[in-house]
């Protein structure tokens, strides 16, 4: 299991070792000691599964305290591209994003601190995307920030992107009196 870090700090991705056999390919998906050593820290409580089709965004989402969520997301089977704002107020990174492509067939994982929002494209249809979280879905600590927000500079990689309609009225960065 490997590790990569970004310029923003806390955000790590996960690269497990895969191994390859004549049946298939096992990895371990979690392993608590590893990934806290590496900076992934969290009680976990809450395991998420959704099915997008290719053009889906879902986002950009979080929980405010005492609600917020840190999360560990994966695809299952086909790809997205996965994309994290940061939303701490005192971060000298606010308003910045990562954007990692998440692949079924490379088996790679995004931490998401609390304090940044969350959302992702999907790539392919039926995309399977996975997600544990360190706190348990609070409906009425709900918030987001508009997908495509020009002052967040996203480049998602999809056209006529699919959008729920809670997701389509949400607040410009401009706009966002953060949690955080
Ligand atoms: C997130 C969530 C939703 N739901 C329900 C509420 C609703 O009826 C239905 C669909 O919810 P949503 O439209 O919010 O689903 P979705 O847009 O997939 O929301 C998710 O988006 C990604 C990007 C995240 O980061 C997640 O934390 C979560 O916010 O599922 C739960 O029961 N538990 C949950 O934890």
């Amino acid at each position: 299991m490997e590790f990569r870090y970004f310029d923003i700090p806390g955000v790590v991705e996960v690269l497990p070792r895969v191994f390859g056999d004549v049946r298939g390919a096992f990895f371990e998906s979690f392993s608590e000691q590893r990934m806290r050593e590496a900076g992934i820290v969290g009680e976990w409580v809450q395991d998420n599964q959704s099915r997008s089709d290719r053009g889906v965004v879902r986002g950009l989402h979080f929980q405010k305290p005492p609600h917020a969520q840190a999360k560990l997301v994966r695809v299952a089977a086909g790809r997205a591209l996965d994309v994290i704002v940061d939303i701490r107020r005192d971060s000298p990174t606010y308003g910045q994003h990562v954007a990692v492509e998440l692949d079924a067939t490379r088996y790679n994982m995004l931490y998401v601190p609390v304090g940044f929002a969350h959302g992702f494209a999907a790539l392919e249809d039926n995309t399977l995307f996975l997600y544990k979280c360190t706190n348990y879905y609070a409906p009425q600590a709900e918030g987001g920030l508009l997908w495509n927000d020009p002052a967040l500079g996203i480049q998602w990689g999809v056209e006529n992107a699919t959008i729920s309609a809670k997701d389509q009225v949400l607040p410009l960065l401009a706009d966002l009196d953060s949690p955080f």
